[in-house]
């Protein structure tokens, strides 16, 4: 449990009871104007990160898509070398992409009391949860940001259950980044020799589908927290839409010695960033890797995100894919039921790429 605390100008206050029983988040805390960050967000000194600021994660231009072989090959090499791009003329309309920012904003100016209808405790559905941190009840320090978290199952069901603020602009969204998404996921599956992808391999990629609406508030002292503690996905394949205001990070060069180091994701008008996930490590045997990243707080801003999570289905079990064990590769990790991966992820809180541990097969 995040312990009790105290404001340090006003000691009667119980900062959990505000930010996570009331609904109010990181965002009623920064509203109140606070002057300094209440000490369950300070984060111990290994949670900040060595910035490498002369290198930086491709940008692909898919305007020739069709008719260029060269830009599905960057694709592949992309997810090989770094697991994480960014896409520009990717044809998701950008008053799709305008829209579904201007829906978050939307939700999150919503009253506290509107918000929390969609908590864990208050929700009529587990596919809803309207939250801050990532994981309060097993961090040991908190993270500066409050989230809406929406698992799809069906138009119906959305119409009835996502807040009305958001619901439209978000289907929409979902909707129209789905041919890109076909496209990312034959392309990369060619490239491991998976031609089709039938019934079953479409539900092992691109399954279920989860959509968080992240809110960073403008934090007074950023250099102590964090946004995002450093993780990897645990989806297939990530969708980010990020806003002009900057702040993510990703790992490049992992245990290089002077070469480890994270390189900051600069926002580029229209852009999406995507990058590789967890189960699509495990289904690749390791050809595609996830990539850890995280999130600083601004000073100044206001920020929002906006993943989609392209996942298998929760009851499908993963493992490296028929193909490749076939064509004579060894391994890397054991046959495991996704939910179980998910639940693991969600248990703890974030500690960079361990969770991938929970599936590997020990030497
Ligand atoms: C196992 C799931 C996740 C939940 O199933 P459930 O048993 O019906 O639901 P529960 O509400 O009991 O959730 C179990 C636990 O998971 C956690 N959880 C349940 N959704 C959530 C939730 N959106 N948020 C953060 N905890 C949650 C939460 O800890 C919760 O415990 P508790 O708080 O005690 O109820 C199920 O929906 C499932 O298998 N989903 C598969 C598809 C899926 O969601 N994949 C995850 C893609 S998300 C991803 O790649 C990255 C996400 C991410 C997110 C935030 C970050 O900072 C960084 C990364
Ligand atoms: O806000 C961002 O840019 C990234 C958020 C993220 O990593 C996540 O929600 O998994
Ligand atoms: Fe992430």
């Amino acid at each position: 449990m995040a312990p009790a605390m105290a404001v340090s100008s006003t000691d009667s206050f119980d900062l959990t009871d505000f930010v996570i029983n009331k609904g109010n988040g990181v965002k009623g805390l920064s509203d109140l104007g606070i002057k300094s960050l209440p000490s369950q967000y300070i984060q111990p000194q290994e949670a900040l990160i060595n910035i490498i600021p002369q290198k930086s994660i491709p940008v692909i231009d898919m305007s020739n898509w069709e008719n260029d072989s060269k830009v599905a090959e960057s694709v592949c090499e992309a997810a090989e070398e770094f697991g994480f791009f960014q896409l520009v003329n990717h044809g998701v309309p950008l008053e799709v992409l305008d829209g579904v920012k201007d829906a978050t904003h939307r939700f999150f100016g919503l009253p506290a009391e509107e918000k929390r209808k969609f908590s864990k405790e208050l929700s009529s559905t587990n596919n809803i949860r309207f939250g801050t941190s990532f994981s309060p009840d097993a961090e040991k320090a908190l993270e500066w940001k409050d989230y809406l978290s929406l698992f799809y199952v069906s138009e119906e069901e959305a119409s009835v259950l996502w807040p009305s603020a958001c619901r439209d602009e978000v289907l929409e969204y979902m909707k129209k980044s789905q041919v890109l998404c076909t496209k990312l996921m034959s392309t990369l599956m060619e490239k491991l020799n998976v031609k089709e992808i039938d019934e079953s391999k479409e539900s092992l990629l691109m399954g279920s589908k989860r959509i968080n609406l992240n809110y960073y508030p403008r934090c007074p002292n950023p250099q102590l927290t964090v946004g995002v503690g450093r993780h990897s996905d645990v989806s297939s394949l990530t969708f980010l839409l990020q806003d002009e205001i900057g702040g993510l990070y990703v790992r490049i060069n992992e245990g290089k010695g002077d070469e480890d180091g994270w390189v900051h994701v600069p926002p580029i008008e229209g852009s999406l960033v995507i990058n590789v996930g967890d189960a699509l490590q495990i289904l690749s045997n390791g050809r595609y890797k996830s990539v850890e990243h995280c999130v600083i707080a601004s000073g100044s801003k206001n920020r929002i995100s906006i993943p989609i999570f392209v996942n298998p289905k929760p009851n499908d079990v993963i493992g490296p894919l028929p193909e490749l064990i076939a064509a004579g590769e060894k391994p890397k990790y054991k046959n495991i039921l996704y939910s179980d991966y998910v639940k693991h992820f969600f248990r703890k809180a974030h500690d960079g790429k361990k969770t991938v541990a929970f599936a590997e097969i020990s030497s």
